[in-house]
Parts: C-alpha cells; structure tokens; sequence
C-alpha cells in the first residue's frame, strides 16, 4: 500500500510558511490505519498544470494507491486544484466532497467555499481536502470509513483501520 500527500499553497512550496497540512494528514493516518504503508510527500504550488502533472506522477509513473491532496480548493484566482482534478480524473466520486462540506460546515459557515472532490484514475483513488490544518482531521475521518471498500473495487492495495478509533465499512 502506498499513499501520497500533495500539500498544494504557494506560500508553502516558497517557504513563506511551514507546511502545516501535509504533517497533519500523516498523524491522522497513522492515528487509525493499522496495515503497512508507503509514504511519500510533496510541496507544489497552486496552478493547474502543475497540480495535474503532481497527481499524474502518483497515478501512472510511480503509482500509488491513495492520493490525499491539500489545499488549492475555493475561489481565489489561483486556487485550480479541482481543475487539475477535471482533467486528470477518469471517474469523480462526488459524496466525498459533499460529506467534507458537510461535516465542514459545523466547524465554519466558509465551508462551502471549498470545492473539494474526490476520484479515481486508473487504480489510484484522489481525495481532495482544504488547505487549512483544521479541516484535515474532520475531513479525513469523515469519509475514511468508505476509503479501503473505495480501493478494494478499483483493485488498489488492501487497507486495514483499528475499529476502535475508526471503523471502515466493507459490505458483506
Ligand atoms: N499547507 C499549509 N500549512 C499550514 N497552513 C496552511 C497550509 N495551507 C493553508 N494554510 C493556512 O490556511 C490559510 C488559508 O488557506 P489558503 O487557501 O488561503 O492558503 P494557501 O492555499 O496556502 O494560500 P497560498 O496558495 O496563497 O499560499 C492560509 O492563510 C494559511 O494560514
Ligand atoms: N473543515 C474545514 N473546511 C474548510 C475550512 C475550514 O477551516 N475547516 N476553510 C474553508 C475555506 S475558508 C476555504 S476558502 C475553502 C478552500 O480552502 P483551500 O483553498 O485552502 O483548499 O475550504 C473551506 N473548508
């Protein structure tokens, strides 16, 4: 099983500020996942093409089985992520991002600022979050439960999670 992290902010790919989001997602997934995986981590700056060469890489030349991107997702001019999505995904599973906003929304009324997503290219699943260190944990978590039944159908890597912290849901 191997995972990447794409943290997606201008100021963070230029040093301006400490990459905050992709530490997060990391302490997140080793806080419920229980099977061996494969990390690997990267800063881009915001902008189409670039988020969409950064999320080809993890799914067809040195694939991965789970993309988990941050930031690049709202309004601002320069926010493209879900436009490097559009022209990368071959699939879009939309109830992700629909529940992110949900669960979002009890955390803050800008919520609905983020169009977040998720999808699948080849055997690699994408999932979108936003930029700020406070919406990964709530994101995550929330559809997490969906992710390893998510990998099993596109014949990704099989993932395991402690039931105890959260418990993913494989229908019989
Ligand atoms: N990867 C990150 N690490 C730490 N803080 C972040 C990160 N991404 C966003 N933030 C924080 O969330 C705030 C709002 O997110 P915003 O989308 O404006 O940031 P951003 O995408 O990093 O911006 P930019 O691309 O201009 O650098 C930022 O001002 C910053 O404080
Ligand atoms: N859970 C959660 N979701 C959130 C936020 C947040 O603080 N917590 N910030 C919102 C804001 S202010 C914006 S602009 C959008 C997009 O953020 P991004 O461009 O960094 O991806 O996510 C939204 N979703």
């Amino acid at each position: 099983m191997r995972i990447a992290i794409i943290t997606i902010s201008d100021r963070a790919a230029r040093g301006d500020y400490e990459d905050i989001s992709g530490p997060a997602i990391e302490a997140c997934l080793r806080g419920f996942v229980t099977s061996d995986f494969e990390l690997v981590r990267r800063v881009v700056a915001d902008g189409r093409a670039l988020v969409a060469d950064a999320l080809m890489e993890y799914c067809d030349r040195d694939p991965v089985d789970l993309i988990l991107t941050t930031g690049g997702t709202g309004p601002a001019p320069r926010d493209e992520t879900p436009e490097a999505m559009q022209s990368v995904m071959e699939k879009e599973l939309a109830g992700f991002g629909e529940l992110m906003r949900r669960v979002s929304l009890e955390q803050t009324p800008t919520a609905i600022l983020s169009r977040q997503t998720a999808g699948i290219r080849g055997q690699t699943l994408i999932i979108n979050l936003p930029g700020r260190p406070a919406a990964i944990d709530i994101c995550l978590r929330a559809v997490f439960p969906a992710v390893p039944y998510c990998l099993d159908l596109i014949g990704a890597g099989r993932i395991e999670t402690d039931p105890a912290v959260l418990a993913s849901f494989r229908p019989a």
